[in-house]
């Protein structure tokens, strides 16, 4: 096996970089994603034979990044990101010598006492990016070079592919997830959103951009899954061009909403038409209108977080659950203050937060019966634990709205991906919530007010001079900079500022949010410059 490994690794040359597996695994411009790509090929083997053969995923995409980039990150067994001490092996491999992967894939297998014998299965998919096919190709010729055994999914969302990991690795059991096809996944979330809508109708279309990446082609694919159109939802996709790679995730999709705060410049939406953008690879979701008075109006993962836990929490109470299911909601640093204060004060749902990164938010969401989690940039879903669904399934209603109740819980359980934040299983929820409250965009805007906040992008010579602590709230390195820190947010009313290392980015992230505008770009600022004379006197 060593001289194949050793072959196969001179085809794909590590250039003169050190690789890191980030927040989203590794990514970068994809003309130097070759050998990394190769070497995450033979990590997901040694990751399937360390799990006695179990189906590992690897997905390639770049999510909202620019269309020349592009990234390759691995999903384990049950759908969820790679365990943590894997993504050290993963960096260790990554920064081999070409000649010296056989030796250091030998290393990681005796250290981690995996029998070579034991078959290696592996899936894989990748987003839209021309890069894609090539990459996969360096893939495969390491999944070749070990003897894994794989099936090429070719294009999916991230979310589908998390999904048909967990399918692969369930079937034929009690808990299987779901036919072991992209088909199965739309008939899963079709059947589920018809149960979930029953009896309801949704108010007037919406407006899908679909950030010209694979969501497009996936959403328009599903569509031919949901009830007819006479009983609910009319999805007008728009920005679904996957031909003009060019234009992946620009002036569009939810990336873009979210920073600019604004709506993409081509959109035709009407006054209060209810519009959502996905990113790059669809895994995250942002929904926004127009308010003839107000103008722009963003309704962001906080948004939905605080939507779906007082939907899922009014649901869990008339099915006379309340007593026995802990609803819980997970944020981070990056959460409007405003939202938080809503979802503790109004709903009385307790509040965790977690470091940036899906990883953290899901492991802490988990330990809730029902565990809320978003990024406010979009990025969630919600989890159910073994008994809320044991509680869904076994109740003995005692009353028609409680026997709705149920019902409606449910088919949210399976509406809902269970693995990881999905654009497409959000969006439906967010509809279903919508049309059961007969709400618009409107009433669900009112039901509290954002604190302007600002996100600036700070460089300095080295970011990893600054530590952070408190879910990243706090910066305990540099010293004293946290205590300067400290006294700025003191003069604005309601003023709240953090500056944290970027995971994906070589800078620093400095978000602040105040009563008004001014002051929270004003405390934006003031957090910023401090943070960059700190970062160039220590350098
Ligand atoms: C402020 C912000 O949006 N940060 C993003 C960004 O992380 P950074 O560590 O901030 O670069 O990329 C992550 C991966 O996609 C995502 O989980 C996170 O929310
Ligand atoms: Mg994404």
């Amino acid at each position: 096996m060593d001289a194949k490994i050793l072959e196969a690794s001179q085809k794909h040359p590590k250039p003169d970089l050190n690789f890191q597996y980030g927040t989203a695994g590794f990514r970068m411009k994809a003309n130097l994603l070759d050998s990394v790509v190769f070497r995450v090929g033979l990590v997901a083997a040694l990751r399937s034979r360390k799990l006695g053969g179990q189906t590992i995923g690897v997905m390639i995409t770049a999510s909202h990044n620019p269309p020349e980039d592009n990234g390759v990150k691995l999903v384990d067994p049950m759908g969820e990101m790679l365990e943590q001490a894997w993504e050290v092996y993963s960096t260790e491999l990554a920064n081999a010598k070409t000649e010296d992967v056989p030796e250091i894939y030998h290393k990681l297998e005796k250290s981690l006492k995996i029998d070579p014998k034991t078959p290696a299965r592996v899936i894989y998919a990748r987003d839209t990016r021309p890069s894609g096919p090539a990459l996969v190709r360096s893939l495969v010729d390491a999944l070749e070079a070990v003897g894994a055994e794989y099936t090429d999914y070719k294009l999916l969302t991230t979310p589908q592919l998390h999904y048909l990991t967990r399918c692969t690795n369930t079937e034929g059991t009690p808990q299987s997830y779901g036919e072991v096809s992209e088909k199965g996944y739309y008939k899963k979330l079709g059947a589920a959103f018809a149960r979930a809508m029953k009896g309801k109708k949704a108010r007037g279309p919406v407006i899908v951009d679909c950030a010209n990446g694979v969501g497009g082609p996936k959403l328009a694919e599903l569509l031919k899954y949901l009830p007819p159109a006479s009983e609910g939802l009319e999805i007008k996709i728009v920005n679904d061009d996957v031909l003009k790679s060019e234009i992946l995730n620009s002036d569009c999709g939810a990336d873009y909403v979210k920073t600019k705060q604004r709506a993409p410049p081509s959109s035709k939406a009407g006054p209060n038409e209810r519009c959502c953008s996905l990113d790059g690879d669809a895994d995250r979701i942002i929904y926004y209108f127009n308010d003839p008075t107000h103008g722009f109006r963003l309704l962001d993962g906080d948004r939905i977080a605080s939507l779906s836990a007082s939907f899922i929490g009014d649901l869990v109470r008339e099915a006379g659950l309340a007593e026995d299911l802990k609803i819980g909601l997970v944020q981070t640093a990056y959460a409007n203050g405003a939202s938080t204060k809503y979802v503790e004060k109004t709903l009385k749902v307790p509040v965790v937060f977690t470091p940036t990164g899906v990883k953290w938010l899901h492991h802490a969401a988990t330990k809730f019966d029902v565990g809320v989690y978003f990024e406010a940039n979009g990025h969630g879903t919600i989890v159910f634990s073994d008994q809320a669904l044991k509680a869904f399934n076994t109740k003995d209603p005692q009353s028609p709205a409680q026997k709705n109740a149920l019902e409606t819980l449910r088919a949210l359980t399976e509406l809902i991906n269970q693995t990881v934040g999905d654009a497409l299983s959000d969006m439906l929820l967010v509809e279903t919530i919508l049309a059961h409250k007969s709400w618009t965009p409107k009433e669900w805007d009112s039901t509290y007010t954002d604190l302007p906040n600002r996100l600036v992008r700070v460089e300095v010579p080295d970011r990893s001079i600054f530590k952070t602590t408190d879910a990243e709230r706090k910066l305990s390195a540099p010293e004293g900079v946290q205590t300067q820190i400290d006294a700025l947010m003191a003069k604005f009313k309601d003023g709240r500022a953090f500056a944290r290392p970027s995971g994906t980015e070589d800078a620093l992230r400095v978000y602040a949010e105040a009563a008004t505008r001014s002051e929270a770009d004003d405390l934006a600022n003031k957090v910023s410059d401090l943070c960059k004379r700190e970062g160039e006197r220590y350098s």
